[in-house]
């Protein structure tokens, strides 16, 4: 098979995150924003003709079948009614369990991409439905631009991001997000926490991300690398980790640093984008 397409899928940091309530189904509602970063995995898409949805290189401790990709192209084949079938070709380059999004990410690739080799003719809006059945972080990649997301994270506006490079480190630890979301509700219920309120009252407050303490008190290490980065700013945990983060205002700064505290802790320096690289395509 040699006609493959490659398409980016961009890792996205939450730049400031509260858990604002709970819903009816055990979801938690949020307040968060979003902006995209230039460290991406790559999407190679290559038509069939076939009908059948095919993953060439499935990720190790990911069955073909319970991977994004695989199950983002079969739910648009499903909405759209399409008869054509796609090989994947997935480089993953975004550590996985890092609260990156690069599952949520390479899954609204696969939708953007294929609605449009697929010719199902879906408009975004369409795309996002689908994309929020397969995670709460897909509808933003579609959406496409930084974005303030509300609800589970299916309410978006765009925002501003004022351009800004990012230290990223990568703890070793995988943290799954449903145990997270658990220990938060449980810290709830005990009244150890409470939640966000609203935050148009709290802007000239610091940033913060109200999942931060439940991570750092489960994996210490995520703590240890917050700690190491606090020596050159404020830096933050992204989703529900186990990656950390400190914005800077220069490439050669967000360097230095990087060097600075790379022997410990894997990661990399990635700039901040204000729209995704496929925007302008859906
Ligand atoms: C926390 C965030 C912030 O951007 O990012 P990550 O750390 O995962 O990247 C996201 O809301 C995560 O979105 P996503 O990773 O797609 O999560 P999902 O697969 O939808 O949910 C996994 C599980 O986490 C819990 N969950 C998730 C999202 C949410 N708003 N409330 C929840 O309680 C639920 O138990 C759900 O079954
Ligand atoms: N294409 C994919 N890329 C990464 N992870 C995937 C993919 N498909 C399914 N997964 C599963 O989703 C989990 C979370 O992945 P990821 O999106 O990278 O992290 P996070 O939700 O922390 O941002 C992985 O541990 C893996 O089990």
């Amino acid at each position: 098979m040699s006609n493959y397409l490659a398409f980016p899928a961009p890792a996205k940091l939450n730049l400031e995150l509260r858990v604002v309530g709970r819903r009816e189904d055990g979801y938690h509602l949020l307040d968060t924003d979003f902006v995209f970063i230039d460290r991406a995995d790559t999407v190679e898409l290559a038509l069939r003709d076939d009908g059948a949805v095919v993953l060439d290189n499935p990720i190790a401790g990911v069955p073909a079948e319970a991977d994004l990709t695989v199950r983002a192209a079969r739910l648009l084949k499903e909405a759209s009614g399409s008869a054509l079938g796609v090989n994947i070709r997935l480089t993953k380059r975004i550590p996985m369990g890092g609260g990156l999004g690069g599952g949520s990410s390479d899954a609204a690739t696969v939708l953007v991409a294929l609605n449009r080799l697929w010719g199902c003719g879906l408009d975004r809006e369409a795309l996002m439905q689908l994309g929020v059945q397969l995670g709460a972080d897909v509808p933003v990649f579609i959406f496409g631009r930084a974005a303030r997301a509300q609800g589970i994270g299916e309410r978006l506006n765009e925002i501003k991001v004022p351009e800004a490079w990012y230290v990223v480190l990568k703890p070793p630890v995988n943290v799954p997000t449903a145990d997270i979301f658990k220990n938060f509700a449980q810290r709830v219920l005990t009244g150890k926490t409470g939640f966000s309120i609203i935050r148009v009252l709290q802007t000239t407050q610091q940033k913060q991300n109200d999942l931060q303490s439940v991570v750092c008190e489960m994996y210490p290490v995520v703590n240890e690398a917050l700690n190491d980065l606090a020596q050159y700013g404020s830096p933050l945990m992204t989703g529900s980790g186990s990656c950390v983060f400190l914005e800077c205002r220069s490439q050669s700064q967000a360097n230095k640093i990087f060097e600075a505290v790379s022997r410990k802790f894997d990661g990399f320096v990635a700039k901040g984008l204000q729209a995704h690289p496929l925007f302008d395509k859906v």
